[in-house]
């Protein structure tokens, strides 16, 4: 398979490694530096695309995808505002997206058990529940799309819970975090390649399950099986779609 790297920062060169790996090739690597390639004649020399760029420029590449009409893998975060209206346009020009906050196995599994506690949890209003996120410093959106995608699901299986509210550390403080909010909580520590903690606590007690990545091999990995996994299909997908957790 011939894929086109949008973003070629690093997430971008480690998919490279694990696309070489996978006997693929890398026809387009895309940095703030080389834009003018990013044209529809260039993306079309390859058969899927995978963006990670940045927050800031991840639509106008979707767009330019669209136009080459070459399936995309987009794993940036920080444009979920605008979700909506690209899976109308994906939809509408029948052509092929599929996005996620997260790649990584470890990190869909625990989507999964996250979903599974909060509705176990419906039984249990003495325990509030807050999500944790941890990622280094040059990270430029919080919350982190990941720790969005579990307070939604917190959202949408915990009736007492309506809304998530987010507080970066050092920057942006919540005064009163009201009873139908979840906190996020975002810290920016050196290194930190993406922790993500759920914590329920009662006045006697704490649950908490916590996912660790121990480097970035995982999310590039995942995006890669991802790209062999879109590459036919036609239509708007999450990651979600290709795991199936009993
Ligand atoms: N879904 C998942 O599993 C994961 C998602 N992410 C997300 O992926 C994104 C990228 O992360 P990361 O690799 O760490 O970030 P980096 O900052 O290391 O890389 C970003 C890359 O995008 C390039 N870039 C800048 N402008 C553009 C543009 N207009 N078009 C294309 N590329 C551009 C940068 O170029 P230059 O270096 O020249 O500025 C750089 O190569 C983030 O949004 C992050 O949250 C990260 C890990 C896992
Ligand atoms: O920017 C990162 O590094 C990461 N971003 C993703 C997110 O925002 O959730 C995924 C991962 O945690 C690493």
């Amino acid at each position: 398979m011939n894929i086109a790297l949008i973003g070629y920062g690093k997430m971008g060169q480690i998919i490279e490694r694990f696309a070489l790996e996978r006997g693929h090739e890398v026809v387009l690597k895309i940095s703030a530096g080389n834009l003018d390639e990013l044209t529809v004649s260039n993306l079309r020399k390859a058969d899927v695309a995978i963006d990670f760029s940045t927050p800031d420029t991840a639509i106008k590449n979707i767009y330019t995808c669209f136009d080459a009409n070459i399936p995309l893998v987009v794993g940036t975060t920080g444009w979920y505002g605008q979700l909506q209206e690209i899976k109308n346009e994906c939809l509408s020009r029948n052509t092929s997206l599929l996005y996620g906050s997260n790649f990584s196995i470890g990190v869909n599994l625990f989507f999964h058990i996250n979903e599974v506690l909060a509705k176990i949890m419906n039984d249990y209003p003495a325990y509030d529940v807050q999500v944790e996120e941890i990622h280094h410093t040059q990270k430029l959106d919080a919350p982190s799309g990941t720790a969005m995608t579990i307070a939604e699901a917190i959202i949408d299986n915990l009736d007492r819970k309506t809304e998530w509210v987010n507080e970066l550390e050092g920057q942006t403080e919540i005064e009163v975090v009201k009873q139908d909010q979840v906190l996020i909580a975002s810290q920016r520590i050196e290194n930190i390649p993406g922790t993500h903690t759920v914590l329920y606590s009662s006045e006697v007690d704490e649950i908490e399950i916590k996912h660790t990545a121990h480097s970035r091999a995982g999310f590039a990995l995942g995006a890669v099986v991802a790209a062999e996994w879109l590459k036919n299909k036609q239509g708007f997908y999450n990651i979600s779609d290709i795991f199936n957790f009993k």
